[in-house]
This record gives structure tokens, C-alpha cells and sequence, in this order.
């Protein structure tokens, strides 16, 4: 295990933008926002990706990103992961190979709340099916809940703590860095 690489899995709203930016602080090195370079990269919102070519045309934009970002250095340590940047085996191995991951957690009804009073929102996170925004994350956490766990060195609950203890809790953990844990 190397922590060359520091990735943040999870959900979307269990805080990998707002807690990778906090451990990137705390650790003086740069935080790479894989949404924000996939952005950069498509000359695009993530909505207007997935307008132009649906979910498989953004999950291509990102497999390409995070293997460039996955082999560059110089981008940055700390790099917090689209929330469904685990479902394909090809972007699971590269960070298994290049980094430690950090898997954030959080119940349903938190990620709802955090999503709907979120303003990038609307920009940043077009439907992923046709259910409604409840019955949506917990059809797809449940789907994506062995993924995150199979590449997880750390496992973060996000529901009660701040960003702030969030990230103290990860670099205390890096510090010591072991095999898989919970906290
Ligand atoms: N631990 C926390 N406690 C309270 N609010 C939080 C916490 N973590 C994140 N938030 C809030 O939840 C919202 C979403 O956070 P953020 O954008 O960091 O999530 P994300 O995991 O990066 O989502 P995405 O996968 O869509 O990029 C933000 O408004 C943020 O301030
Ligand atoms: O959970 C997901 O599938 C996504 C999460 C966001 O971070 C973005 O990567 C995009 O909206 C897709
Ligand atoms: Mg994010």
C-alpha cells in the first residue's frame, strides 16, 4: 500500500470535494477535484456531458482523467474522486495501484439534505435514473456499497462529524497508515 496518492471515495454528498480539500491543507500539497478536471477537460458541466452523450460518454471522460491525473504527480496528493469513479474494474485498479482510498459514508436521508440545499447541485449532478432523488441514492448506494468497500483502506463515517474532524481523522490515520479501518 502506498500513500503517494491520497484518494477520497463515496457517495455524492458525503464531503470528498469539501473534506479532500481540508486534508490537502493539512498536509501543505495540492487537492485535485477529479469532477472539476473532467470539467476542464470536456470544456463542459458535468449536466452538459451528460447531455451531449449520457452517463457512458462522462464515465469515459473520466476513466481517461483519472488515469492522467492518477499518473501525473505534479497534479496533486490528495484527490477527491467522483462519487461513481469505482464502477468500472479499469479506474478501481488504478487508484488500488497508485494511492490509499478513503471511503466517506453517510446515511440517505444526510446525502438528500446535503444535495438539495447544495447550489452546484443543479450544475454538477444531473439524474442518474428515473426514481425520485430519495429512492435514487438508496437504489444506487446499495448497488455501489461493495465497490466502495472493496477499495477502501479507510472508512469514514460522515454523518455526525465536520469536514473539519473529518480530515484530522484521515491524517491521523495517514500518519499511521495501516490496513483497513473504521472510524
Ligand atoms: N461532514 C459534513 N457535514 C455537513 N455538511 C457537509 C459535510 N461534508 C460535506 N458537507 C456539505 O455537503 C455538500 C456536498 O459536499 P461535497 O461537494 O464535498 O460532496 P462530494 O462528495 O464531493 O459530492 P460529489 O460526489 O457530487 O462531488 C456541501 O454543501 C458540503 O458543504
Ligand atoms: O455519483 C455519481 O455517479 C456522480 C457523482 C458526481 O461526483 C459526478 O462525478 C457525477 O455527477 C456522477
Ligand atoms: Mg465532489
Amino acid at each position: 500500500m502506498t500513500t503517494d496518492r491520497i484518494y477520497l471515495t463515496g457517495y455524492r454528498g458525503t464531503g470528498k470535494t469539501t473534506v479532500g480539500k481540508l486534508i490537502s491543507a493539512e498536509l501543505a500539497t495540492e487537492c485535485v477535484d477529479l469532477d472539476h478536471v473532467i470539467e476542464q477537460a470536456a470544456g463542459k458541466t458535468i449536466r452538459e456531458i451528460f447531455a451531449a452523450g449520457g452517463e457512458d460518454l462522462f464515465r469515459d471522460w473520466e476513466s481517461r482523467c483519472l488515469a492522467q491525473v492518477a499518473a501525473d504527480r505534479s497534479q496533486g496528493r490528495v484527490i477527491s474522486l467522483g462519487g461513481g469513479a469505482i464502477l468500472r474494474e479499469q479506474n478501481r485498479d488504478v487508484i488500488r495501484q497508485t494511492g490509499v482510498c478513503i471511503w466517506l459514508t453517510a446515511s440517505p436521508d444526510v446525502i438528500a439534505r446535503r444535495l438539495a440545499d447544495d447550489q452546484t447541485t443543479g450544475q454538477r449532478r444531473p439524474a442518474l435514473t428515473e426514481l425520485s432523488p430519495v429512492e435514487e441514492i438508496r437504489e444506487l448506494l446499495a448497488r455501489r456499497e461493495p465497490l466502495y468497500r472493496q477499495s477502501a483502506d479507510l472508512i469514514l463515517a460522515s454523518d455526525a462529524k465536520s469536514p473539519q474532524q473529518l480530515a484530522r481523522d484521515a491524517v491521523h490515520w495517514l500518519d499511521q497508515h495501516g490496513g483497513q479501518s473504521s472510524m
